[in-house]
């Protein structure tokens, strides 16, 4: 296993940057949402690193629940197009206000399949929470609330956000050069 530093072309942002966005998402949310209960949806795996940091910065009472959802195949980089739900959820989400929770939003095929999977389950409201949001990959419209940093078409990694399933552990989104990067 390579040393992140040996691939590492930038760090895009830093830890601290990141957590004092974060703190301003989850105060945000805790305006808009005042007086009301929300469950929070993280797609795995991405969005762990960020649901447990946001999640302590909300303070109108809360709920998780996760999905998992395969549009990527194994150490792709690439969207197939093709989304399926491979974990779903556990509860009803009929008159709840439910906020996905996202690392990145790419082309958004993600997304917009999990969206109207959810809109058929009649939510009181549905929104999109996305950490990053890379806007020039677009393929498919998405209707995002909350964003933390629109971000340029270079791939990332780390908090979160993986290289063949590794560096997800990584305080900070870095960009991968993937000239030196070696599988
Ligand atoms: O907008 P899109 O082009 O659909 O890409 C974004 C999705 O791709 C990544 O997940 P991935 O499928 O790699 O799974 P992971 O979260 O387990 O890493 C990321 O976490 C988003 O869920
Ligand atoms: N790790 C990682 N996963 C992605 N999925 C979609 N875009 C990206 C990216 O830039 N980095
Ligand atoms: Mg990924």
């Amino acid at each position: 296993m390579k040393d992140y530093r040996d691939f590492l072309a930038e760090v895009l942002i830093p830890e601290d940057k990141l957590q004092k966005r974060i703190t301003e998402l989850g105060a945000e949310i805790s305006r808009d949402y005042a007086g009301k209960e929300i469950l929070l949806i993280c797609i795995l795996r991405g969005g762990v690193m960020f649901l447990t940091d946001l999640i302590r910065h909300i303070d109108t009472p809360l709920a998780i629940e996760f999905m998992a959802v395969s549009s990527y195949g194994v150490g792709g980089r690439e969207s197939q197009g093709q989304v399926r739900i491979t974990l779903d959820l556990n509860c009803s989400i009929q008159d709840k206000h439910v906020i996905l929770v996202e690392d990145i939003i790419d082309s958004g095929h993600t997304l917009a399949s999990v969206i109207e999977l959810l809109e058929t389950r009649d939510p009181a409201s549905l929104c999109i929470c996305t950490l990053l949001d890379k806007v020039e990959r677009r393929e498919v419209n998405v209707p995002v609330k909350y964003t933390g940093f629109t971000i340029p078409n270079k791939f990332v990694f780390g908090y979160g956000l993986d290289i063949d399933d590794f560096y997800r552990n990584l305080p900070f989104i870095g960009v991968v050069d993937l000239e030196r990067y070696q599988p």
